[in-house]
């Protein structure tokens, strides 16, 4: 059962055509507020999941307390203020503390839960963070997202190539420098 009303996508993005001064029912355009309702119910999915349900998933055995960086996350979002896109990669390190180690895509599967709805980047960067510190509890964990936002490219300020980096620092990587610059080479090493 889904969570979305399909129907009323339907019936929003024929007014918005119509408003624009399009004909919704010339060839081109009659199916598409069916197809904008079935995207709209993919690219928003999100809203419907918890993030850190992705998180259970974990090797307690394995007693590894090293640090443990995931980079190059592909993410797409919908800027909450235009709800057109932005993205980028996100890039998340985090060291493991008395076992609780988890799936290296679940840390994946937590930036595309919280890109799947209308977002802020810096909501995405602070609430992975906040996520990760409070199911896994590692030592710390650093997250950085760089993106796009076709909202500053394709139109307003149309800047393109300008690119937004955000990060959020949690436990020892506040205090102890050496370990945040390591996690800060490990993401931008190439
Ligand atoms: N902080 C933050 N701002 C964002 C994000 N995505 C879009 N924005 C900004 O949201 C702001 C909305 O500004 P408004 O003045 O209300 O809207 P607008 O008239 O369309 O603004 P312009 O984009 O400057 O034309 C813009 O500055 C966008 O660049 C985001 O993820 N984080
Ligand atoms: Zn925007």
């Amino acid at each position: 059962m889904s969570n979305v009303d399909r129907d009323k996508i339907k019936r929003a993005v024929r007014d918005i055509l119509e408003a624009i001064g399009e004909n919704p029912d010339r060839e081109g355009l009659i199916d598409t507020p069916d197809r904008v309702a079935r995207m709209y119910e993919e690219i928003f999915s999100g809203i419907h999941e918890d993030p850190k349900d992705h998180l259970k998933v974990l090797f307690q055995d394995e007693k590894h307390e090293e640090m443990v960086v995931v980079k190059d996350i592909s993410f797409y979002s919908c800027c909450e203020h235009h709800l057109v896109p932005f993205f980028g990669k996100a890039h998340i390190a985090y060291i493991p503390k008395g076992g609780k180690l988890t799936g290296l895509s679940k840390l994946a599967r937590v930036i595309e839960t919280l890109a799947k709805k209308p977002q802020l980047q810096e909501r995405i960067t602070k609430d992975a963070a906040d996520i990760i510190m409070k199911e896994l509890e590692p030592y710390g964990v650093v997250v950085v997202v760089e993106a796009e936002h076709m909202c500053m490219t394709m139109r307003g300020v149309k800047k393109p190539g300008s690119k937004t980096v955000t990060s959020a620092v949690r436990g020892i990587f506040e205090k102890d420098i050496s370990s945040r610059s390591e996690a800060l080479s490990l993401i931008n090493m190439r």
